[in-house]
């Protein structure tokens, strides 16, 4: 595979209150995507798992502890000319103990399912974004231009066994 050599985890995690139909995103205020509209995340460091890693940055970037969370899929993200992909493990929360707090790195919003901002996201959201809403386990790989808007390659595979989504992301797994 020639896409990349090595990879950065990295968690997002979408909080949802299916009752009234609403999802958490929050406008990223600096660093990478910084501006974009997305869920809460970043990367796990040294010594945590990857669902500690997710309950971490949610704490930090919307001041929310989460109760439940649930993998519902794992996306690797490539760029032109970039050796270095980003392996991005997807988690939803439906209960959580706070009240969704601006921070340093995030400003928090609710949005109605039927009101996403997809065109201030990261263009692959509006793939698998839907899926999570539907309770569909995702898989996918998007490969973007070096001006990070355009996805030039894209593949996703669907209905995941939840096992399969407890390791690291293997391409043999979606090619
Ligand atoms: C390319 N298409 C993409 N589509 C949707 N989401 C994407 C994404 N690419 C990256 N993401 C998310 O963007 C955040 C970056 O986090 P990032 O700022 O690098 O991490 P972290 O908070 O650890 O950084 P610092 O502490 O500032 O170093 C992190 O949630 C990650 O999942």
């Amino acid at each position: 595979m020639s896409f990349i050599t090595s990879s950065k985890l990295l968690t997002l995690i979408l909080v949802l209150n299916e009752k009234e139909q609403k999802i958490l995103l929050g406008m990223k205020k600096r660093g990478f995507g910084v501006g974009k509209i997305n869920g809460f995340g970043g990367k796990v460091e040294a010594g945590e798992t990857i669902e500690e890693g997710a309950r971490r940055e949610l704490l930090e970037e919307a001041e929310i502890e989460a109760i439940d969370m649930t993998k519902v899929g794992v996306n690797m993200f490539t760029f032109e000319n970039d050796p270095v992909g980003l392996e991005v493990h997807i988690y939803v929360t439906k209960e959580f103990k706070g009240t969704p707090t601006e921070t340093e790195e995030m400003k928090p919003e609710w949005y109605s399912y039927s009101d996403i901002p997809y065109s201030q996201m990261w263009a692959d959201d509006k793939v698998w974004i839907p899926l999570l809403l539907n309770n569909t386990r995702f898989m996918g790989h998007y490969h973007f231009s070096q001006d990070q808007a355009t996805v030039l390659y894209e593949k996703l595979n669907v209905n995941i066994h939840d096992d399969d989504l407890l390791e690291r992301f293997s391409f043999e797994q979606i090619m």
